[in-house]
């Protein structure tokens, strides 16, 4: 039997999470793209490919980046290499588990990642599955943001279902207003998309998460699934439509990565089968054991649930 592709499009760095009050770092490498794909890489079956495709340097810390996707088993062969860039480096900041970042990424070799065209259209045109969010979007140029629009319009047309999750980090952006604007055209393109709630209310002013999913819906996405930081799950469109509200809340020690380990355990239980409700408590219920653990990755959080 041949293999399916999942391609997860986006940028990661080098990661670093304190470990205690005496001034230790843990230095590790995430990104939301790439949380979702490596969640994705230990819940997925071996007949479906896990892939990633961003730019990385030729430094020792690309390197150190490549490496760790081999070891996990994330596909490198969308990894394109830039002589003049290096990745990026960001730091989770926690107060009471609810986390912030410092970047240093302005520079990276990802923001390049559309740069060639052809590339770009061809992983996302040949994957069954495309995932991406809204940093991808974020750190692209204008002439690389049009790319990854049509790059997506074509894969979509040709079969391939792509999937968004507006991801919204206003520091990316110059302000709010192109922020909401370039965010939405990318949803348009989308067959799923994946937002958060209080971000979506926060600035495109949604009064309730039914209005979240009225307002993708009618950008012609197919199906909307509004995550609520452990609240009431709303979800709305040709795959279903309903409210998942007997959620367990948890008390986070560091909610860094709980939406993209949702995705990742939402996806891996619609690719194999589960019915959209099932799914989306499979997505909680991974993403609610993350947030126990510091950092974005938890190998603990996945053997949990096998
Ligand atoms: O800011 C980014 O690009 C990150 O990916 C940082 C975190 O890993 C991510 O936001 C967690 O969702």
């Amino acid at each position: 039997m041949s293999e399916a592709t999942i391609l997860s499009i986006g940028e990661a760095m080098v990661e670093l999470s304190k470990i205690d009050s005496q001034g230790h770092w843990k230095v590790g490498i995430a990104g939301d793209t790439l949380n979702t794909a490596w969640y994705l890489r230990r819940l997925l079956p071996s007949d479906w490919h896990v892939s990633y495709f961003t730019r990385v340097g030729t430094g020792e810390f690309s390197q150190m980046m490549v490496d760790f996707l081999n070891s996990e088993g994330v596909g490198t062969e969308h990894v394109g290499r830039d002589d003049h860039r290096e990745i990026g480096l960001y730091a989770i900041s926690l107060h009471d588990g609810e986390r912030s970042f410092s970047y240093w990424r302005e520079n990276s070799a990802a923001r390049l990642l559309a740069e060639d065209t052809a590339a770009l259209t061809n992983a996302v045109s040949s994957a069954e599955i495309a995932y991406l969010s809204g940093i991808t979007v974020a750190i692209l140029p204008d002439e690389g943001r049009a790319t990854l629009i049509q790059a997506m319009r074509e894969a979509r047309a040709k079969g391939t279902r792509v999937i968004f999750d507006p991801n919204l980090r206003p520091r990316l952006w110059p302000d709010t207003r192109i922020m909401c604007d370039r965010i939405e055209a990318v949803a348009a393109e989308a067959n799923l998309i994946l937002p958060s709630f209080d971000d979506e209310s926060e600035y495109f002013g949604d009064t309730d998460p039914d209005a979240t999913i009225a307002r993708y819906l009618k950008l012609g996405t197919g199906q909307v699934i509004v995550k609520a930081g452990g609240g009431a799950i709303h979800f709305g469109g040709d795959q279903g439509a309903g409210v998942i509200d007997d959620l367990k809340r948890m008390n986070p020690v560091d909610t860094t990565s709980a939406g993209d380990s949702f995705n990742a355990g939402f996806l891996a239980a619609q690719i194999q089968q589960a019915d959209i409700e099932t799914a989306i408590r499979a997505g909680h219920q991974l993403s609610g054991r993350v947030i126990m653990h510091h950092g974005a990755l938890v190998p603990e959080a996945v053997e949990a649930l096998q």
